[in-house]
């Protein structure tokens, strides 16, 4: 039988882990009367009279682990192999006498609330082979690991750690992944077998194999995306290696600048500019002519004469806006650029101004678009504005090349807050039934009042959602990409009835939002492991285990059930397969609108 004194230990570490002072929880038949190996405790394995596992797995606790009584009482640390309690949500930090379970191999504490730092004793672990300390809200840097020489498994995805990622030993890893932190720096790591969902977003990681490129400094250091350096021992190959991309980076955007220049020079003077400032000699500082810059501006003439349209056409066109009074092409040109990423329509890239005014600057490629018509769609688009929907500042474009400015907005986009940690900022129910009908309410402005020039926006997701500094969701890249009737099909699903491209366009947004609905609700992305996640949605909810399919931390909130199934169904009609039967965006607005009152004058009633 096993010695008393480790039965009162468990006995008390489970009541610690069901957040009792008392008796823990009957159920489990953790008591005094019994013996946890011959009268078989639930989620305790013996080897004889020694405690080996302990595995309570989705077991409802939401205490604390007490690490100090179980790891500093004998026998039981010394024969203690597992320690699994995932899928709880067991709170506080993860004590530092873990270190003194020294023949743990296996310690499963993902999916729960832990907080802090990570114990600096986790490399005494010597035996582990796997570490799972995912879904938490642990902050702090990533411990050392890489004397642990057997881990096969490491999983921090999803909590909130920062610094940068330590010198693991790679190749040894069957499953590695700290996606969704804070973490900096260049990802050192040369073999493959990693793609970047193991890393994503860390907004300040960069290299291989994200794709958002670390940039060379002057000394030829590397550096983070904010300027960090590359941390010593990095091998002259990665250097020359991250050197290259930016090169790479530095050298494409030159090329578009003598592009410019070019064209620039090949055109002679219409002098006006219809209803924008056109910023010109932008390249006399490229071509290190000195000269002032002027800037012609006609605001009161609205019809743009082709004249004007071929001259503005081949410039930077600046719109009005308070944001970048007095922006130049040059100082666009010249400022430091870093990519942010690399999507299926082009590039992004962060411009920092010298005034230290931030600027997105959106690079498209091979858009088969008439310059006339590309000017056309950017001023309807600045015409009907909404102010949750980021105009462009600016823009330019010839046959090849499209750049589109827009404000730089630092909180990021929605899924930093749906899927990942972000430092310090809850988004709970009210923050995403509020962002729902945000943006539910500025497509449908935008479709109406675009509903006649044909302009979707043609790529709605929730990357393309932007937090304001007030924390309200701001649309990116409206009617920047004119999907093509090929994808639209696609996105739109219209296979079995077939609409003109352009309804087809409106109608993929309605789809594009409905997914973003859904990830809001389910905290899933919207490809999980392959799967879809409107496939995935509707076949939970079709098998009527309609709470499951909720982010668990909605559920935890104490979040309206009530409401949370109302918003998923309007999710689920927009993302029906038959375009024809999805609501428009206006009654969809109206239906969360409705919500949100609702959510209020119930929150009204309750203080
Ligand atoms: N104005 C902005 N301010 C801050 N971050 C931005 C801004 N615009 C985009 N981002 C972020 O930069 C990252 C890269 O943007 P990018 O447009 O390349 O991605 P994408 O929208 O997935 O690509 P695509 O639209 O081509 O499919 C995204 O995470 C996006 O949220």
């Amino acid at each position: 039988a096993v010695d008393d004194h480790v039965k009162n230990l468990l006995i008390s570490v489970l009541a610690k882990l069901n957040g009792t002072t008392g008796l823990p929880d009957p159920s489990f038949g953790w008591n005094h009367t019994t013996d946890p190996c011959l009268d078989g405790w639930e989620g305790v394995t013996c080897d004889g009279d020694s405690v080996t596992k302990i595995e309570l797995i989705r077991a409802d606790l939401s205490g604390v682990l007490d690490a100090g009584a179980l790891c500093n009482t004998q026998p039981l640390a010394a024969f203690l192999t597992i320690i699994n309690i995932q899928y709880n949500n067991i709170g506080g930090q993860l004590p530092t006498e873990i270190g003194n379970c020294k023949n743990l191999s296996l310690l499963v504490i993902g999916n729960n609330k832990f907080s802090g730092s990570l114990p600096g004793t986790l490399p005494m672990l010597k035996n582990l082979k796997r570490l799972d300390v995912s879904n938490n809200m642990f902050i702090g840097e990533l411990p050392d690991l890489s004397q642990i020489s057997g881990l096969r498994v490491f999983l921090a995805d999803h909590n909130r750690f920062t610094g940068k990622i330590p010198n693991f030993d790679f190749p040894n890893f069957d499953r590695f992944n700290v996606s969704f932190n804070n973490l900096s720096g260049p990802i050192l790591i040369t073999n493959g077998g990693y793609n970047e969902s193991n890393f994503m977003d860390n907004p300040l990681l960069c290299g291989p194999p994200l794709r958002t490129l670390c940039m060379a400094s002057e000394n030829g250091s590397l550096s983070t995306p904010s300027g960090q350096k590359k941390p010593e021992g990095a091998s002259k190959e990665d250097v020359l290696m991250y050197s290259g991309y930016a090169i790479l980076a530095f050298f494409v955007f030159t090329l578009v600048a003598v592009k410019v220049y070019k064209r620039r020079k090949e055109e002679e003077k219409g002098e006006t500019v219809n209803k924008i400032l056109s910023v010109d000699d932008s390249m006399n500082y490229l071509s290190g002519v000195s000269g002032e810059h002027e800037v012609r501006a006609n605001m009161s003439d609205p019809s743009g004469t082709s004249a004007e349209s071929a001259r503005a056409s081949s410039s930077l066109i600046v719109l009005t806006s308070p944001v970048v009074n007095g922006l130049n092409f040059d100082n666009l040109l010249s400022a430091p650029a870093e990519l942010l990423g690399r999507g299926k329509h082009g590039s992004l890239y962060m411009v920092m101004l010298e005034e230290g005014e931030k600027l997105a600057v959106k690079r498209i490629k091979d858009w088969a678009i008439s310059r006339d018509e590309f000017k056309q769609r950017m001023q309807r688009i600045y015409e009907v504005k909404h102010p949750n929907v980021l105009t462009p500042l600016a823009f330019y474009c010839s046959n090849q090349e499209k750049l589109l400015v827009y404000e730089f907005l630092q909180n990021g986009s929605l899924p930093r807050f749906i899927h990942g940690s972000q430092l310090g900022r809850e988004f709970g129910w009210a923050s995403r039934l509020s962002a729902a009908a945000t943006i539910a309410e500025a497509i449908a402005y935008m479709h109406r009042e675009l509903h006649k020039d044909g302009i979707a926006h043609g790529n709605l997701k929730s990357p393309n959602i932007l937090l304001n500094d007030k924390m309200e969701a701001c649309i990116s890249e409206y009617g920047l990409k004119a999907i093509d009737n090929q994808e639209s099909s696609i996105a739109a699903n219209v296979i079995q009835r077939p609409v003109i491209s352009s309804s087809n366009a409106f109608q993929a947004d309605i789809y594009g939002f409905g997914q973003i609905l859904l990830e809001l609700l389910t905290g899933k992305l919207t490809q999980t492991n392959g799967m879809d996640l409107a496939t995935w949605v509707q076949a939970v909810v079709r098998e009527e285990w309609t709470a499951e399919v909720f982010d668990k931390s909605l559920i935890l909130e104490g979040a309206s059930e009530e409401r949370m199934v109302n918003l998923l169904r309007v999710g689920i009609k927009c993302v029906n397969q038959s375009p024809g039967e999805r609501p428009t965006m206006r009654q969809v607005a109206q239906m969360i609108n409705a919500l949100k009152d609702e959510e209020e004058r119930s929150v009204a009633t309750e203080s």
